[in-house]
């Protein structure tokens, strides 16, 4: 298949892009390069540095490259900011949204993948979270992401779009060769920064909140390999065929781990002590997010490779050792 991956060059979909090659697939990068990082997409692969709010200009891509599929991971994701700009997220995060499913449809490319979060569930009403649970977000970020799987289910009845939506967990790790990893600026993740700290490039981490109604009082979350989300966008290709299919899938690997127990498994990857700072909560933090990926496994047959926080941060831990400075380091 000809995708073309909007957001390419950012975390998740730099590491699609290599698992489509790996799948025999053909993608086609598109990314304006505010988050991306153009050193995340090997130079043989078709990159287009094109805003999406150009309509036109991404139709006539669509068009000249063939595109069969569109996956779109281009969006804004940080809870705290979208509280305090929520203008920024729906600009970016819906509107932009707007202009790439119109030039879609003008160039009659119908297969949509798209990156949602567990965080339109909000605060799930029962854990593990599966399809079924009532979506109601408690920031804009996780509400821009409802607001577009609404418009694709309006879309899939006018238009006869087929899609997919994924409700990620915590997208964690890098690509197991090291040759790519998570390189966010600001970086917020628990991951990445208790790396940081571990090697000395940062002095502590702030464990945020202690006092959780959780087995070690702090929060728990599901941290999925970056490579298997990957795989699942691929996997669902032979589902969108019938034009108007509307897909939601939940992908984690449904293992509660406590942030002391992400902190533990950096620690013994990494080798050294991580310096904790024991802090309030961070607002927006509900206590625990976990997925049920049982429809995922069903229906894609999709299975983690990656299964224990270790193996994750073994992979985060083999980019971050080699790129301690991220992309800056090439
Ligand atoms: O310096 C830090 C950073 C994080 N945490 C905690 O670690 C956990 C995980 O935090 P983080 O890595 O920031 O992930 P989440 O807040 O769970 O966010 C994930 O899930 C969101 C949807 O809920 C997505 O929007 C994000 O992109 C995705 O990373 C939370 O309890 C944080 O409070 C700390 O204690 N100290």
């Amino acid at each position: 298949m000809n995708v073309l991956v909007v957001g390419g060059a950012g975390y998740i979909g730099s590491h699609c892009v290599r698992q489509l090659l790996a799948a025999g697939h053909r993608p086609v990068v598109l990314d304006n390069l505010v988050y991306g990082h153009r050193a995340a997409v090997d130079p043989s692969i078709p990159f287009h540095d094109v805003n999406l709010g150009d309509a036109p200009a991404v139709e006539r891509i669509l068009r000249a490259e063939q595109i069969d599929v569109v996956m779109h991971f281009a969006a804004y994701c940080y809870v705290g900011e979208s509280v305090t700009d929520p203008l920024k997220y729906y600009f970016n995060n819906v509107a932009a949204t707007l202009h790439l499913l119109q030039a879609m449809l003008a160039a009659n490319v119908k297969k949509f993948v798209f990156s949602s979060t567990c965080a339109t569930f909000g605060i799930p009403a029962t854990l593990p979270i599966h399809e079924n649970l009532p979506q109601a977000p408690i920031n804009p970020y996780g509400q821009t992401k409802l607001d577009v799987e609404n418009l694709l289910k309006a879309l899939a009845g006018a238009h006869g779009l087929s899609f997919a939506a994924f409700r990620y967990f915590n997208a964690a790790g890098a690509a197991e060769d090291g040759r790519i990893g998570e390189d966010h600026d600001p970086e917020t993740h628990l991951i990445p920064l208790a790396i940081d700290v571990a090697t000395g490039k940062r002095p502590q981490l702030q464990l945020f909140g202690t006092d959780y109604p959780t087995p070690d009082g702090t929060c728990l979350r599901d941290y999925v390999h970056v490579d298997d989300l990957s795989r699942a966008h691929i996997a669902v290709f032979d589902r969108l065929g019938t034009p108007g299919t509307q897909l939601f899938y939940n992908l984690g690997t449904g293992a509660p781990t406590s942030n002391r127990e992400v902190i533990r498994a950096v620690e013994k990857v990494v080798g050294r002590k991580v310096n904790v700072v024991e802090s309030p909560r961070r607002a927006g933090d509900p206590p625990a997010l976990y997925a049920d990926s049982a429809r995922a496994q069903r229906e894609l047959g999709w299975q983690v490779k990656f299964s224990t926080i270790e193996s994750i941060v073994a992979t985060a831990w083999k980019w971050h050792a080699s790129h301690p400075n991220g992309y800056d380091d090439r």
